[in-house]
């Protein structure tokens, strides 16, 4: 009996190798967060390994993609030791026609945010189940808060219309601690119709960092989709 292949398993290797194949020799590389990316990094490192490219660093999204950079034989570096950054690769949770996401799912959003907003291009790599009409429909929307600061934060975001719930640990007792040592609430919005205006509404609460709308950051968004039982790749 042959092992059944998961769709969207092959449809994340597949985008994430078709990223990878457009980093080139001597670029600095944003390394983001999640397992579409982890697929991209595991190529990345090898086309590095086999020569097929060359003098590549990467600057890691999150304590996950250093440590898959670091598995892979990805070189790092910091935001302190480059004055740019060629091309950032990162996944996301939804992506709208107008290639506006809202990412977070990692708890990774501030640094993905930080690192895919700087650079020259920022490709995004995702399975068809992430495209969406409007932010928001099939998931909630990330936002890194300040511990001290969580229960005014989420009076706030009640008073903008969401319901916030505190992202809870698996396999941990309590919240869900970032990179940064923050918590998370991940909020359901009945319609996200402005998310430009949304995204700095809630920046603009006292205590949160950062929420996981990423608006006109995007260039180039690589697509994983199965059409007629083969996976290929589509471009928005
Ligand atoms: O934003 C992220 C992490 O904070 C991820 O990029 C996003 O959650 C997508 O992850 P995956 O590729 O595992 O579906």
């Amino acid at each position: 009996m042959s092992a059944e292949i998961d769709p969207i398993k092959l449809m994340k290797q597949e985008v994430g190798k078709a990223a990878a194949k457009r980093v080139q020799s001597g670029m600095i590389v944003g390394l983001g967060t999640g397992s579409t990316t982890a697929y991209a990094i595991q190529f990345l490192g090898d086309r590095l390994n086999s020569g097929e490219i060359k003098d590549i660093v990467g600057i890691p999204t999150s304590f996950q993609a250093e440590v898959l950079a670091k598995q892979y034989g990805i070189p790092l570096t910091t935001l302190d030791a480059v004055d740019h950054i060629d091309v950032a690769i990162d996944g996301a949770d939804e992506v709208d026609p107008q290639k506006n996401l809202i990412k977070g799912g990692g708890a990774a959003h501030t640094r993905e945010k930080i690192v895919d907003s700087l650079a020259k291009q920022f490709i995004v790599v995702v399975d068809s189940t992430k495209i969406v009409e409007h932010l928001g429909s099939t998931f909630l929307l990330p936002v890194e808060v300040i511990p001290m600061a969580i229960t005014p934060v989420m009076n706030a975001i009640e008073k903008l219309g969401g319901k916030p719930e505190l992202r809870m640990g698996v396999k941990k007792a309590g919240p869900v601690i970032t990179d940064q040592g923050n918590m998370v609430v991940d909020v359901k919005f009945d319609a996200i119709d402005n998310p430009a205006e949304l995204e700095k509404t809630i920046n603009n609460i006292p205590g949160v960092l950062e929420n996981g709308l990423f608006v006109g950051v995007t260039d180039l968004v690589l697509v994983g989709e199965v059409k007629d039982g083969q996976t290929v790749i589509r471009e928005m």
